[in-house]
């Protein structure tokens, strides 16, 4: 049987506790989610059938704040992927030093096929079923794969709804105009191009000798990629879910999303003033894109794409996961076999969420930034605690992974050991 997501997950905690010292009690209570909630939705569809949906909304530590994380509408939403992902937001946040502990929500559905008026009722319908579970003080929502900002504000107004009450700080990633922040919609891709261009350059790697992957064309990858092309990095192949394309020459990624955007698919096209083009380019699959001789390789779509049947084919020199746990952890081993740098998820992908605290200070303040503040921020905290990750890997000789891990690890056990037990109540209970 193989193993499950959240098994191979968590074996990244037990591998990184070598290189910290936190106290049993702590290590303990880490290997647990603190809640998890399942709940049928029933929807009305436009035919007229009523469908249930199940959801799932798991809260994992919430020992450093309330809990935050995404929100997952996809075919292979299930409680251990949820579970799993809400363990990554833990120790993401505490990477992060947010205050924040660590949650994730889902449905198990293919949104691709329900009509906007469905889409509307099954998100309110969501909230309806998890309303008690969450709020801006216990657990926050935020779009993940396949949600996005207009989900975000049908979820704030119905839990405003159920509240009686203007609720902005229960869900991140809303539409400006319901209390979103500047920049949130950008801020995973470019966080992740801020640690990829401050660490490159420690391996003597410059944009225009760098050639990139991107596996994965929505929020973060399409960003990301954007991010790297303009800055001269040489982006060679992208793809979605339907496969990708390759050029040797680096492709067009701003022509590429603006197509994108128009149609589902994906093709270079290049536009000289208002003439547009297809241009010649190879197209691929997404297991080939895996396996492009590139230096730079950014899985950015869904967990489990680099695993022990393909990491030895891997040929890239850097990879920079922007999905949340794309590599298994038995890739890892073979990656580092092969001396391939693995740059962990929960430092690269970090910019969504950081911006996503600033959306929620802002919502609790009621005073809005501006897109240079935002991104200063962002930078600054991004950039810092690439440093951190990468000399902490460097002194002690570990892997990134394992570094950034630690630092989590160290800030969650400091955490729960100030907390204490709570031993007096349960002994209260029982005498
Ligand atoms: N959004 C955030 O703020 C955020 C923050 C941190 C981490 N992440 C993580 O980043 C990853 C992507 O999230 P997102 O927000 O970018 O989602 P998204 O906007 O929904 O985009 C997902 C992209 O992945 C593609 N895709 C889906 N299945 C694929 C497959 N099997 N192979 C290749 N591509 C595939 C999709 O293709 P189609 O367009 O063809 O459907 C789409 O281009 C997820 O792991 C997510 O958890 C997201
Ligand atoms: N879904 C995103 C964003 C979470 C958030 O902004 O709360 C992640 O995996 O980090």
């Amino acid at each position: 049987m193989s193993k499950s997501l959240f098994t191979d997950a968590s074996s990244r905690l037990e591998r990184a506790l070598k290189y910290v010292s936190i106290s049993d009690d702590a290590i303990e209570r880490l290997k647990y989610p603190k809640a998890s909630l399942s709940v049928s939705i029933p929807v009305r569809m436009d035919n007229g059938t009523l469908r249930i949906f199940q959801g799932y909304r798991v809260r994992y530590d919430d020992t450093r704040g309330p809990g935050k994380g995404g929100v997952r509408y996809h075919p292979n939403v299930s409680i251990d992927e949820v579970q799993s992902l809400a363990f990554w937001m833990t120790f993401k946040c505490a990477l992060l030093d947010l205050p924040f502990g660590g949650a994730k929500g889902g449905i198990t559905l293919n949104p691709k096929e329900l009509s906007k008026a469905e889409l509307e009722r099954l998100s309110r319908g969501y909230i309806e079923g998890i309303a008690d579970f969450i709020g801006p003080d216990i657990d926050i929502l935020a779009p993940d794969v396949y949600t996005n900002e207009m989900i975000m504000g049908w979820m704030m107004d119905q839990y405003s709804i159920i509240q009686r009450k203007i609720s902005p700080a229960v869900v991140t990633g809303k539409p400006l105009t319901m209390g979103g922040s500047r920049g949130r919609d950008t801020a995973t891709g470019t966080g992740a191009f801020h640690v990829i261009n401050s660490l490159l350059p420690k391996l003597d790697k410059k944009p225009a000798n760098t050639t990139v992957a991107v596996q994965g064309f929505g929020n973060a990858g399409a960003v990301v990629a954007d991010l790297l092309a303009k800055a001269g990095y040489q982006v060679v192949a992208v793809s979605d879910s339907q496969g990708g394309i390759y050029r040797e020459k680096g492709l067009d990624i701003a022509s590429i999303r603006e197509y994108k955007q128009e149609h589902r698919g994906i093709t270079a096209i290049y536009c000289e003033g208002t003439v547009c083009n297809i241009v010649e380019h190879e197209a691929i699959s997404n297991e080939e894109l895996l396996a492009l001789d590139v230096d730079v390789l950014i899985p950015a779509a869904l967990e489990n794409q680099i695993t022990a049947e393909n990491a030895d084919r891997v040929r890239a020199k850097y990879i920079f996961e922007v999905a949340n746990g794309p590599t298994t952890s038995e890739a890892d081993r073979i990656l580092d076999s092969k001396g391939i740098l693995v740059f962990p998820d929960i430092l690269v992908n970090a910019g969504g969420v950081t911006v996503s605290y600033f959306e929620w200070v802002q919502n609790r303040s009621g005073l809005y930034w501006r897109l240079n503040e935002i991104n200063e921020r962002l930078k600054e905290r991004m950039v810092t605690e690439a440093e951190k990750v990468w000399s902490f890997a460097q002194e002690f000789d570990i892997s990134l992974r394992n570094a950034a891990y630690a630092q989590a690890i160290a800030r969650l056990g400091e955490a729960l050991d100030a907390k204490g037990t709570r031993d007096y109540y349960q002994n209260k209970t029982r005498a």
